[in-house]
């Protein structure tokens, strides 16, 4: 690679990536100013398109589209090693909670910043985020120069004065979204699952959606027992009171669904629902079953792929979690074909675009240029017999050393902005979070 650009974080002009492999074939990639992918073709081909300001030679890079994190609490990175090898409601009662009641905006500003930091360096253009005080996770964001799409984590517990407070909390942060008009920054209604949301509150967030024309993000039996309780106490499984409540839509991100039968699967495909498979969550937290992928493919529902937050995975590395959903759906349904390299890898980017209505997820001409470039001289990428292989099954996110969203540089040849700062300031967050709670029970 050449030495760093001084400025290059700064520019914004078009940029050329010379003779870098795409699905098998080395080509070169022009972007224009407006970080437009106008060009792709063979080597030497197209350096005319543009008028280029940087070069950057990709002859030692893989690129593939940006990944899709469809499923985070981004700045539980905050929490990351504080609570682990518990059941999913123990876990979240006896620790999670407690510890997130003391979370402040500034917490949550700099745990999206090391959770935008994280996500960069693995390669990660764009994420789908669920949590408390979204606006300051918002403000991380658009500093990091990747996209997020934020919910306020809504939350009822079947209390109605609870339920205004949630509703006053997600109409808030949604006209803050839309107000800032950033094309990187949406805005989506969190309820969070149907064992914390009342009926009443699900039909306020799917009503609100519809009417704001933005998406659903929402836990979706996770476990056996939110699906036991769930039918002891409304007599349909979670898809069913779901489908009652208008939550199930096109724009709506369904987490987990690990618990679903092959009814369920039909019901989202029915509905074009976006099933957010989230592997490394399900094992670590040992949910009892994997995602029924093969059904959810087969009645059409799109899958695609997350990390969950980092106190259950513990980190947010997608090519990580692109393995682990490609060896888990082989080894559950005991399938040796189920899920191979090149759709894990497409399940990850274009799958996860989908999900986000963002017009990322492929590198093709007129898309928008979020694409990362994988080291093809690290050990994990060598021999190169096929490059979605190593892609899926070798390497990991260590591989990514340069990223680009929307046609900017997010990292260059390993080089982050103000990387050391957010690990400070993140480090000294989640120490001080830590005092505040011990000091309050
Ligand atoms: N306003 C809400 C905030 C909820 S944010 C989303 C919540 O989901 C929690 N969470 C994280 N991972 C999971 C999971 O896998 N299943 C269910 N909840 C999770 C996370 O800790 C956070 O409390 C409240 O009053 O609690
Ligand atoms: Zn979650």
């Amino acid at each position: 690679m050449k030495e760093i650009i001084d400025d290059i974080f700064e520019r914004e002009g078009s940029t050329l990536i010379t003779d870098v492999l795409v699905g098998g074939k080395r080509v070169d990639i022009a972007i224009d100013e407006t970080g437009t992918i106008v060009e792709i073709g063979e080597k030497n081909g197209v350096r005319d398109v543009i008028d280029i300001d940087i070069a950057v030679d990709g002859s030692e890079s893989i690129a593939i589209p940006g990944l899709v994190n469809t499923h985070t609490h981004a700045a539980m990175t905050l929490l990351r090693g504080y609570a682990d090898d518990m059941p999913l409601q123990d876990w979240l009662t006896q620790k999670i909670w407690p510890l997130e009641a003391h979370l402040t905006g500034d917490d949550v500003y700099w745990g999206t910043k090391l959770a935008c930091l994280e996500m960069i360096r693995s390669g990660t253009t764009a994420f789908n985020d669920m949590y408390f005080f979204m606006e300051r996770a918002a403000e991380a964001t658009d500093e990091m120069g990747i996209r997020g799409t934020f919910a306020h984590g809504f939350i009822d517990l079947g209390m109605e004065e609870k339920r205004e407070t949630e509703i006053k909390a997600t109409e808030t942060l949604v006209s803050h979204i839309k107000g800032q008009k950033n094309p990187r920054l949406t805005a989506a209604v969190g309820p969070h699952a149907v064992y914390t949301v009342s009926p009443e509150g699900l039909r306020w967030c799917a009503e609100y959606a519809r009417e704001q024309e933005i998406g659903i993000h929402i836990h979706v039996s996770e476990t056996e027992k939110e699906v036991v309780d769930c039918v002891a106490q409304f007599g349909k499984r979670p898809p069913a009171l779901l489908d009652d409540c208008g939550c199930l839509t096109p724009r709506t991100v369904a987490a987990h669904c690990c618990w679903l039968d092959e009814a369920d699967c039909r019901l989202f495909g029915e509905r074009g629902v976006n099933a957010s498979h989230n592997p490394a969550s399900n094992m670590k937290l040992a949910v009892g079953r994997a995602m029924p992928y093969h059904h959810l493919r087969e009645y059409g529902a799109n899958v695609c792929l997350g990390t969950d937050g980092c106190a259950s995975n513990n980190n947010l590395d997608m090519l990580e979690e692109v393995k682990f959903a490609a060896l888990l759906q082989k080894f559950a349904w005991n399938s040796q074909t189920l899920l191979p390299a090149e759709e894990a890898i497409r399940v990850a980017t274009a799958g996860g675009a989908r999900a986000l209505g963002i017009g990322s997820g492929t590198l093709t001409v007129g898309a928008p240029a979020d694409i990362v470039l994988v080291d093809r001289r690290k050990a994990c990428a060598t021999p190169l017999h096929n490059a979605d292989s190593n892609i899926a099954y070798a390497c990991n996110g260590g591989a990514v050393h340069t990223v680009l969203c929307g046609g900017r540089f997010v990292m260059y040849d390993r080089v982050v902005p103000g990387e050391a700062a957010i690990l400070k300031g993140a480090a000294e967050a989640a120490a001080a979070l830590v005092c505040r709670a011990q000091d309050a029970s």
